[in-house]
Order: C-alpha cells, then sequence, then structure tokens
C-alpha cells in the first residue's frame, strides 16, 4: 500500500498547472462568447490565486474584482484584497455589503440573529447576487473560487460562493493552492493566510470543521484520488480512523451541493435521467453550431 503524505501532496509541477488552468479559462471564456471574468476578492489564498490565474489568461482589462466586506471582514482582509487588486492592475469596485444584509435583517419577520449558519449565509448569497449583476453588465463569466479539499467536502454555501460559472482552482487542494500561489508570486501573508469564510466573528475554517486542511487534503487524496476505503485511507496516511471517515461522511453528506436540483419523473422525458443533449464544453448545444 502507498504511503500518502503532504510533501509528495504538494509536490505538484505548477508551471504545468498554471497553463492547464490559463488555457481552460482562456477557452471556456471565449467559447461562452463572454468578454472575460468577475470575482470577488477576500483576500483570501483562493481568490488571490484565482484572480492571478484569471489575469494570466484574459489580461488585467478583462477581469473586475469585487470587494465586499461586511463587519466581520478583518481590516487586513482588506488591505489584502486591494492589494491583489493593484498588483494586477484590474478595476475593482468596493461595496460595503451592510446596508443590504440589515435590509434583510430588517425584512424578514422574526429575524434570528443567533442562527449563525442561516445568518451567516446571506453573506455569501448576496456576494452571489451582485457578482451576477457584474456579470450581466459586462457580459463577463462569475469565476468561482472553490479549490478540491472546499468543493469535497462541502465547506461553502449552496447557490453562494458555490453559486458561479467555472471553478478554475476546483481540481487543487487547499494546501497545493497555497503553494501555486507562492509559484505565482504571491505573498506568504496570503498565501499562507488561514482559511476562513469570515461569516461571523472568530470564525476559522479549521475551527469549525475541527480538523486541519492538512489532514482533510491527505485524507482525501487517499479516499478519492486513490479510490481507498476507509480502512484503506487511515492505513495510508496514519491518520486516526474516526477523523477519515469524519472526512469521508462530509463527503457523502454533502453530494446534494456538487449536483444539478433533481426532478422526479413524471413524463415521457425527463431533466436529469433520459433527457442528454450533446452539449460542447461551455454547456452550449452541438447542434446550434
Ligand atoms: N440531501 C439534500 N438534498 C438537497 N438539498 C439539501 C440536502 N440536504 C440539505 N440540503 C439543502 O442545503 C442546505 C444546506 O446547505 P447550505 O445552505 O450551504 O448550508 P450549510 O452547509 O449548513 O452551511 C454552509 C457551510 O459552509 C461554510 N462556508 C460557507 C461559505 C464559504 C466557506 C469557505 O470555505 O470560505 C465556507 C459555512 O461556514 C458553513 O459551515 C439546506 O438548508 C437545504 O436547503
Ligand atoms: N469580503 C469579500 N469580498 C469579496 N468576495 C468575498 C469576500 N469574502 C468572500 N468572498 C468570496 O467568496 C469566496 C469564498 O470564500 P473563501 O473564504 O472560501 O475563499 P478565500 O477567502 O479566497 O480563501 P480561504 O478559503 O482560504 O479563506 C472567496 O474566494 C471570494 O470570492
Ligand atoms: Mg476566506
Amino acid at each position: 500500500m502507498p504511503k500518502i503524505t503532504l510533501e509528495n501532496l504538494i509536490r505538484i509541477d505548477y508551471e504545468y498547472v498554471t497553463q492547464r488552468i490559463i488555457d481552460f479559462i482562456r477557452s471556456y471564456v471565449r467559447d461562452a462568447g463572454a468578454s472575460g471574468a468577475v470575482i470577488g476578492l477576500s483576500g483570501g489564498v483562493d481568490s488571490s490565486v484565482t484572480a492571478y490565474l484569471l489575469v494570466k489568461a484574459l489580461g488585467r482589462d478583462n477581469v473586475i474584482g469585487l470587494i465586499l466586506p461586511y463587519k466581520t471582514t478583518p481590516p487586513e482582509d482588506i488591505r489584502d484584497a486591494k492589494y491583489v487588486a493593484e498588483t494586477l492592475g484590474i478595476k475593482y469596485y468596493y461595496i460595503d455589503i451592510g446596508r443590504i444584509r440589515n435590509a434583510f435583517a430588517e425584512s424578514i419577520p422574526g429575524f434570528d440573529e443567533s442562527d449563525k449558519i442561516a445568518v451567516g449565509n446571506l453573506l455569501p448569497r448576496i456576494r452571489m447576487t451582485l457578482l451576477y449583476y457584474f456579470a450581466n453588465r459586462f457580459n463577463k463569466v462569475v469565476a468561482g473560487t472553490g479549490d478540491k479539499s472546499e468543493l469535497l467536502i462541502g465547506y461553502f454555501t449552496k447557490y453562494g460562493d458555490g453559486g458561479v460559472d467555472i471553478l478554475p482552482i476546483g481540481d487543487l487542494y487547499k494546501t497545493q493552492v497555497r503553494y501555486l500561489g507562492k509559484y505565482l508570486g504571491l505573498p506568504d501573508n496570503i498565501a499562507f493566510k488561514p482559511s476562513s469564510p469570515r461569516l461571523w466573528e472568530g470564525q476559522t475554517a479549521e475551527g469549525e470543521l475541527g480538523v486541519k486542511y492538512e489532514d482533510v487534503d491527505v485524507i482525501l487524496h487517499a479516499l478519492v484520488d486513490y479510490r481507498m476505503s476507509v480502512e484503506q485511507a487511515a492505513e495510508a496516511t496514519g491518520k486516526p480512523i474516526e477523523l477519515v471517515q469524519a472526512v469521508w461522511r462530509r463527503v457523502l453528506n454533502t453530494e446534494h451541493k456538487r449536483k444539478p436540483p433533481i426532478v422526479p419523473r413524471v413524463s415521457m422525458r425527463t431533466l436529469g435521467i433520459d433527457w442528454r443533449m450533446p452539449v460542447n464544453k461551455t454547456g452550449v448545444s452541438e447542434l446550434m453550431e
């Protein structure tokens, strides 16, 4: 049985990966007939790396950044998001989403501030709405920033930061994204910043999940890429079986977030069951070409 380590996981060819992703972004945006991409800049590693890749692929004049802080956003995140936009030389908009968020709070009967998840998830969903406003307005696609770790364990808000058009770094684990950031020239304070959705004060990803991304990543690598059983993955990674089980449970419980909504069959041909249209890689019907 192979030994699965973080050292091996981060030893990938970052030059090759960068080129693959650049080619993907460029051809996708072209084939979709869009003029570029819009991205939310949080000052975190995922959005910073994705922004660097977008600019390499599309040129700085075709990328728009949105900096969308709420009061739970720390000042250093705003500073880092501005640093990314200004270093890349892209146009960016700064919109404090406090008033929008509070309009929801005031409009919802019985709004319960103590429900961290229901209330916190409003923030990514407000950001998604603003990203699509700019995408519609300037004929752009919305670039998502989810990485393979977050996508597989479902650590994102459904139709919030999960509501996007493309996921350029979706096949890279969080730890790999950090080293890709270094390769692309991101400063260490962004590349190695502890991950956080900043949905409430003091929230960190590892605090909420109860497991470090370094562990999540090797465990997922064993379970998903090597197709190991939970027992095999525990042995190959040297991680406790309870931890491996907990990660696997997250993967299974969040499958609904990675799938289009399900339709029950009541007719002769049903979406998602036997309606299959030949489409090109942008999802547009090939019959139109
Ligand atoms: N089996 C099923 N089939 C179809 N739909 C199902 C379902 N189970 C739940 N659902 C639906 O999904 C909803 C729950 O999912 P969702 O609304 O996303 O809510 P949930 O997964 O509970 O919360 C989002 C999580 O992602 C984290 N997050 C959010 C944003 C960014 C980041 C980050 O990494 O930075 C992390 C956040 O801290 C929180 O832990 C349910 O209310 C229900 O509507
Ligand atoms: N204050 C913000 N302004 C603009 N976009 C934001 C803001 N906060 C979050 N987002 C968007 O939501 C995405 C998901 O947040 P998430 O925290 O997972 O990513 P990140 O901050 O880039 O990296 P990390 O997961 O390591 O914290 C961000 O990448 C960004 O596109
Ligand atoms: Mg973050």
